[in-house]
C-alpha cells in the first residue's frame, strides 16, 4: 500500500513454511503494556476468490518468550475485503513489549470456504448425541 514500499509483500521464511509472515507497518515503534491491546497496520491489502479465506495467527515464539498474541486468534480475512490487513496483538505477558516497523508480528494462512447454503427446517434429523456436548461423554 502507498507509503509502504520499504515493507516486502508478506512471505513464507521457508519453503515448506504454512505462514506468511505479517510486518508491522508501524511508523514509530508501538509498546504494549502488560495486558495491553492495540490493532498494528500491515501496510498490505489483498484480493482473493471468494472459495479462499485468510486466518492471521500468532507467531509461537513471540507468544513464548514475550506473551504476544493475537486476542482474535484465528482471525479471519473474507474474500471481499479490500482494506489493510490489520493484527490485533494483545501482551499476555508480564513486560512491555514493543513492536518496530518491519517486524514479523503473525502469520497469515489460507482455508478453503465451503459453500455452504442455510435453510430453516421444523425440525432436526435423529443422533444418539442428540443434544449432548460439552464432555457429556465423560472426561
Ligand atoms: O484479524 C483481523 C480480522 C479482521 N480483519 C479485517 C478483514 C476482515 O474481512 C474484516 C472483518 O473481520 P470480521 O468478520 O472478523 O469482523 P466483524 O466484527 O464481523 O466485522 P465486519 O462486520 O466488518 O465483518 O476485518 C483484519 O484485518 N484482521
Ligand atoms: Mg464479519
Amino acid at each position: 500500500m502507498p507509503g509502504n514500499e520499504d515493507l516486502a509483500i508478506p512471505k513464507r521464511m521457508t519453503e515448506g513454511s504454512a505462514g506468511f509472515d505479517l510486518q508491522a507497518a508501524v511508523n514509530e515503534p508501538v509498546t504494549l503494556a502488560p495486558g495491553e491491546r492495540k490493532l498494528i497496520p500491515t501496510g498490505f491489502a489483498m484480493a482473493m476468490p471468494n472459495e479462499l479465506e485468510a486466518q492471521i495467527r500468532p507467531r509461537s515464539g513471540l507468544a513464548y518468550k514475550h506473551g504476544i498474541t493475537c486476542l482474535n486468534s484465528p482471525g479471519t480475512i473474507d474474500a471481499d475485503y479490500r482494506g489493510e490487513v490489520k493484527v490485533l496483538l494483545i501482551n499476555l505477558g508480564s513486560e512491555s513489549f514493543t513492536i518496530e516497523r518491519g517486524e514479523r508480528i503473525a502469520q497469515m494462512l489460507f482455508g478453503l470456504v465451503p459453500s455452504v447454503r442455510n435453510e430453516e427446517a421444523e425440525e432436526l434429523p435423529d443422533t444418539i448425541r442428540g443434544a449432548g456436548g460439552f464432555g457429556h461423554t465423560g472426561v
